[in-house]
């Protein structure tokens, strides 16, 4: 049986690279009135750990606040309340050290990498790009470090002169996992990182993600709407419905044995493997 989830207790020696306790996310609205908040409560009370090399699927409905809560993760957001752990330290007020630390430690693929990559400049420069705002190497060792990356994402060397509209919607998104490997990242948040995608690729694309993480020893967060792809990829499943998590547990007994009933109704209406 799956569990469903309290908040963790690490010691801080092997804390978890992100922990969130008793987290909420309100967005502010322009529709409020006498007898209705002006605020959304996007996040309600989640408690949530990832690790390196354990892969975390966040799965849910549209709406269910895995956008929102994947923003806090990567530290785009703040959160209304609740508190942010980074390697077991305080992190809600984080310092500039803790900020360019977490900026190197914590990265993010987005959905659609058309929106997500400069169109202007060629792949060179866009994994260049995070290493020289981090003030790491020099010109030939920035040069290398391209090189391996492009290696490591199985794009060819020829790809880097090019621009990413030059470049197929597979390879873009490929483009984008590199980017946010250049840092050596300890966590990656793939927020749909293959909705965007041909269906035809997103195997590939997942096949990847997965490969790096075992070889990097990555923790990764894979958000999705679609309960197969986060099974496909995940460790262990959080089950997100109107900003709660309302189960957790590892991928196999989640699936085989859901103890929510929203759980079960996501399992009985998720088509067929990375088809949606
Ligand atoms: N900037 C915002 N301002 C106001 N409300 C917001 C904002 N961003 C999200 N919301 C609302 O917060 C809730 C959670 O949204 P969120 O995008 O996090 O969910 P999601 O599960 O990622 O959905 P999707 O998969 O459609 O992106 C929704 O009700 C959404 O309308």
């Amino acid at each position: 049986m799956s569990t469903v989830l309290n908040p963790s207790q690490p010691e801080l020696n092997d804390a978890p690279v992100i922990e969130l306790r008793d987290l909420h996310v309100h967005h502010r609205t322009r529709s409020g009135g006498l007898f209705k908040p002006n605020y959304v409560k996007a996040v309600n009370g989640v408690n949530f750990t990832v690790s390196r090399g354990e892969t975390v699927g966040i799965v849910g409905e549209s709406g269910c606040g895995k956008s929102t809560l994947a923003s806090v993760l990567v530290g785009l957001q703040a959160p209304t309340s609740g508190e942010v752990f980074f390697h077991g330290r305080p992190a809600v007020k984080r310092s500039a050290k803790m900020r360019k630390e977490f900026g190197r430690a914590v990265s993010v693929v987005f959905q659609d990498p058309s929106t997500a990559l400069n169109p202007r400049m060629t792949i060179q420069d866009i994994l260049t790009d995070p290493l020289v705002i981090h003030g790491i190497g020099n010109a030939a060792s920035r040069a290398a470090k391209v090189s391996d990356l492009l290696a490591l994402v199985g794009l060819p060397q020829s790809a880097a002169e090019v621009t990413p509209s030059q470049v197929s919607g597979g390879q873009r998104q490929r483009v984008a996992i590199a980017r946010a490997l250049a840092l050596g990242p300890d966590v990656i948040v793939a927020d749909e990182p293959t909705s965007a995608l041909d269906v035809s690729v997103r195997a590939q694309v997942l096949n990847l993600l997965s490969d790096l993480k075992k070889e990097l020893d990555l923790g990764m967060v894979f958000i999705s709407h679609d309960i197969q792809t986060v099974r496909y990829v995940s460790d262990r499943i959080c089950v997100m419905y109107f900003g709660r998590i309302v189960e957790e547990g590892p991928a196999r007994e989640v699936f085989d044995n859901p103890s929510n009933d929203y759980t079960k109704m996501l399992l009985g209406a998720a088509p067929s493997l990375l088809h949606t």
